[in-house]
């Protein structure tokens, strides 16, 4: 058996052009552009690669992106301040800090104070919690393109074995969460999972975001998994790997997302979706208020 290899940037590109579509009609109808604010603190190299790939993102579909760089040193207070503008500015549908953010800012305080309503990423306590009772607002951007791709690739999740592997805020968790939202049986393990294989060998549905290179071998997968590697992981050769064996899993899988190529790019796309759900969803409210 060969799995089939899911090609994320064909998904992507599909799920793009729907976005240009809607952020065009957005415009025609109501002379709504749809607006990100992008927040870049330090200068991590990948996390730079990441926000310039968001920004051309958004200008290949009509969004308009307002990029604000600020020093490694810069002070929470700083950083608050900007974010409650962009809070109150009506330009601004969507704002998204780019994380890992310098040790020194308080991440939780920075998310909270991101309004609700323009948390395009999904990382408020308010829409984590709202992801918890069903009653989603914005879907995490990961774990969200993750679904789609199941969705587009015809996969029911419905009854089906899910093993997650990872438990982080930003991907295990809310993929189980929306798994079990539709229905799967899931099951989360994590770094001190013991004896990983007895979990992973029934998946039917095997999601990895665990950080480490070749962790899921052949004899790990059941044969005909569907099997989502979430794992970005540069290797000294700066060769980028997931955290399947790719090599020996396409022959046991019968789905497979490749690193890079799979989920990587539809985490960029999702968070186009969800800036131009939230301008939507803020014309909708002024129309019902009118
Ligand atoms: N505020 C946020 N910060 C971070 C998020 C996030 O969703 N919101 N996720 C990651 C980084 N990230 C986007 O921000 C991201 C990571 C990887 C990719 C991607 O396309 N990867 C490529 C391969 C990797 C590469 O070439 O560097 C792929 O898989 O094809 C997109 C976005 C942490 N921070
Ligand atoms: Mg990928």
């Amino acid at each position: 058996m060969t799995a089939k290899i899911i090609d994320g940037r064909a998904v992507a590109d599909l799920i793009r052009t729907e976005c240009a579509n809607r952020a065009r009609r957005l415009e025609e109808k109501a002379g709504i552009r749809p607006g990100l604010a992008v927040i870049l603190v330090g200068g991590d190299p990948a996390s730079a690669v990441y926000v310039r790939n968001k920004i051309r993102a958004c200008e290949a579909v009509g969004i308009h992106s307002f990029t604000y760089r600020l020093p490694e040193t810069v002070e929470n207070e700083e950083l608050l301040s900007l974010i409650t503008r962009l809070n109150v500015d009506s330009s601004v549908h969507g704002i998204l800090v780019q994380l890992p953010l310098p040790a020194h800012i308080d991440m939780a305080r920075v998310l909270e104070t991101i309004a609700p309503s323009k948390d395009v990423d999904g990382f408020h306590l308010y829409n984590v919690g709202a992801l918890v009772t069903g009653s989603t607002v914005f879907s995490p951007c990961t774990p969200y393109g993750v679904v789609k791709l199941l969705e587009h690739e015809g996969i029911t999740v419905e009854g089906q074995n899910v093993v997650v592997i990872g438990a982080s805020n930003i991907v295990g968790k809310p993929i189980a969460l929306m798994l079990m939202a539709r229905d799967a049986t899931v099951t989360i393990c994590h770094a001190k999972t013991r004896d990983l294989a007895q979990f992973t060998i029934g998946a039917d549905i095997l999601v990895v975001a665990a950080g480490v290179p070749g962790l899921i071998t052949a004899a790990m997968v059941k044969k005909g998994a569907v099997v989502i590697d979430i794992g970005i992981n540069r290797l000294k050769n700066g060769k980028i790997v997931g955290d399947v064996d790719f090599a020996g899993v396409v022959l046991r899988a019968s789905h497979i997302t490749p690193v890079p190529g799979g989920v990587g790019p539809m985490t960029v796309t999702m968070l186009l979706v969800n800036t131009i759900e939230s301008a939507e969803r803020i014309l909708m409210l002024e129309r019902t208020a009118a």
